[in-house]
């Protein structure tokens, strides 16, 4: 029952590839962007400036000099004004683009899921899904965000204020710069590292959520079983898990700090010895000295945000590839560039030799040929796993056949355009999951439609009389999965809904789910009238279908074994009224 694969990882992505992913995305951003980086200039500018100022108080201060300290806090007063100034222009103006990008990232991702191959989404965990789409898109905005606004400038400070450190004294910052690669060294390792663990982390939160979703979709019958204990054992192993995966991020990130913190010290340090020996050597004055100390000190701040940042780069990159692992999976085929539109459609159905499988070497349909006339209604009958549903599925083009055609009104289908067949073929599936929303909007199913078309298709589908009694009517609200309705009521909306555009054709699958007589009644006059003048292909499961179809058609093991009325059928003594016999003696009698 629980945890459906989780989809395939994407190959791994360097940074180079990450911005290239990227770009697009900001391109249409670049004057907010470019009027951000003159802010950020000025922001890192302004720091050697105050570095060279504090050059000039420490000693003033020593040597107890007012006049000049005041002058010298003066002016730092002043460009910290202009720097702070600088650094609310850069925060705000560059939060707008890496706002906009996580959301045309999200917005990809749904579009690519909406055009995801039938059966690769069938085979996704939706929990798994959901994390990707929210947790990890957020994740990388996180990063995008502290990336343009936060790395950026922190790097352009470490340049600015090294380059001043160079200019000062280069023997010292040579020195100084001797253990940046060693800094450099150790950063990038524990980043690969952090990298790797946040990946395993992230895959494991993943993991939970598919789990969640079973779970909670499937809280009542894990009640009816008692299965309680099974499933908490479940989950307790997961998010166990989780947090060993977690932790071993944890226990990364805490050895980094300490140790780059430590290196920083004892650079600083050294610094100091160096400085106390080029000063005895008449190299540097006490001046000089105060301003490369400031300088120095300035160092500690950028180093310590690129740090972190580098780290949640790397974590934003695990999410990026577990983003790109959706961007990896089959799309549906697209439309045919040269796809005519489909006029009106009289609804005659022809499968001409159709064989299909899931897996290659293992057809589910074998050469079926079935004609289905306009207006006519055609009960499909069979064991499970006949292949009654896949038929369906490909009058949808949900999949293609590997063999054969199927036509609608002589097109072939893999000639049409997905949206014109699926609005003169309409579906009324075995379940009703109805949207949340208000009843019209459930109904309508984002077509234009008016309120009287929403009516006449809830009227035609047994429904109107039921919404109308609603307090709110039309506008009433259906929560999540259709709680608040009963099975018939949803399905009598399912039925409203798919004949609002008034398709030509219409797939019934009949609810198997035991409905109360006076519920079934209602669905069954609903259904009758939805079906009057279409053309009608029914998964049946109610004997009054059968009996009223004009035709049966008998799937079994991918084959069509009879066809026939059921009289006809009934005759015959066949697989039919074998398995009339065994459904619905009861009835029979
Ligand atoms: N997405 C899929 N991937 C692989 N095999 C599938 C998939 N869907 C269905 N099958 C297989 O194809 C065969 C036909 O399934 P199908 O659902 O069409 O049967 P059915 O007649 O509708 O059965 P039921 O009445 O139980 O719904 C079965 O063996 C099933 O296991």
């Amino acid at each position: 029952m629980l945890a459906s694969p989780t989809a395939r990882p994407a190959p791994p992505a360097g940074i180079g590839s990450t911005l290239r992913r990227l770009w697009p995305l900001l391109r249409p951003h670049r004057r907010r962007l470019a009027a951000g980086g003159v802010c950020i200039l000025v922001f890192v500018l302004c720091w050697p400036l105050l570095a060279w100022l504090a050059g000039r108080l420490i000693p003033a201060i020593g040597a107890g000099n007012v006049v000049v300290t005041l002058q010298t806090i003066l002016a730092a007063l002043a460009v910290f004004v202009v720097q702070k100034a600088a650094q609310f222009g850069q925060d705000t103006l560059l939060a707008a683009p890496a706002l906009h990008v996580s959301q045309a990232l999200r917005h990809e991702l749904f579009a690519r899921l909406q055009r995801l191959d039938f059966n690769a989404l069938e085979k996704l965990s939706a929990g798994d899904l959901t994390y990707r789409l929210t947790e990890d898109a957020d994740r990388v905005g996180e990063v995008i965000y502290k990336t343009i606004q936060d790395t950026t400038p922190s790097a352009l400070q470490l340049l600015a204020v090294l380059g001043y450190m160079v200019w000062l004294d280069g023997t010292l910052a040579l020195a100084t710069l001797l253990l940046a690669p060693v800094v450099a060294l150790l950063v990038s390792g524990f980043g690969a590292r952090v990298m790797g663990a946040a990946e395993r982390s992230q895959q494991q939160v993943s993991e939970l959520a598919s789990l969640l979703g079973e779970a909670i979709a499937g809280l009542p019958l894990v009640r009816a079983f008692a299965a309680e204990p099974w499933l908490q054992e479940r989950f307790d192993r997961e998010i166990a898990l989780h947090r060993r995966a977690r932790y071993r991020t944890l226990r990364l990130l805490a050895l980094q700090h300490p140790v780059v913190g430590l290196l920083e010290a004892a650079g600083i340090l050294a610094v100091l010895l160096i400085g106390a020996w080029r000063i005895q050597s008449g190299d540097l004055n006490s001046q000089g000295f105060s301003s490369y100390v400031a300088a120095l000190l300035m160092l500690i701040d950028p180093i310590a945000h690129l740090t972190t940042n580098f780290n949640e780069f790397q974590q934003g990159q695990a999410s990026l590839q577990r983003l790109r692992a959706i961007e990896l999976e089959p799309v549906e085929t697209p439309d045919r560039a040269d796809a005519p539109p489909l006029g009106p459609v009289k609804g005659a159905l022809v499968l001409e030799d159709v064989s299909f499988a899931y897996s290659p070497g293992q057809p589910v349909l074998h050469r079926v040929d079935l004609r289905v006339h306009p207006g006519e209604v055609v009960a499909l009958v069979g064991p499970s796993g006949a292949g009654k549903s896949t038929l369906f599925s490909l009058l949808l083009r949900f999949n293609a056949c590997q063999q054969g055609r199927v036509l609608l009104d002589g097109h072939d289908l893999a000639d049409l355009r997905s949206r014109d067949l699926r609005r003169a073929v309409a579906l009324v599936p075995q379940q009703s999951s109805i949207f949340s929303g208000s009843v019209a909007e459930a109904i309508a199913f984002g077509r234009e439609a008016s309120p009287e078309a929403i009516r006449e298709a809830a009227r035609i589908a047994n429904a109107d009389g039921f919404v109308q009694n609603l307090p709110q009517g039309y506008a009433s609200r259906i929560e999540e999965r259709g709680s608040n309705f009963s099975g018939g009521q949803l399905q009598r909306l399912a039925i409203a809904r798919a004949v609002l555009g008034n398709p030509a054709v219409l797939l019934l699958d009949e609810a198997t789910s035991a409905l109360d007589a006076e519920a079934e009644e209602a669905v069954q006059s609903g259904l009758e009238a939805a079906m009057a003048g279409r053309t009608v292909l029914v998964i049946a499961h109610r004997l009054a279908t059968v009996q009223n179809a004009d035709r049966i058609v008998v799937l079994e093991a991918g084959r069509i074994v009879e066809e026939g009325s059921h009289n006809q059928l009934m005759a015959q003594a066949g697989r039919y009224r074998d398995l009339c016999e065994r459904q619905f003696i009861h009835l029979e009698s």
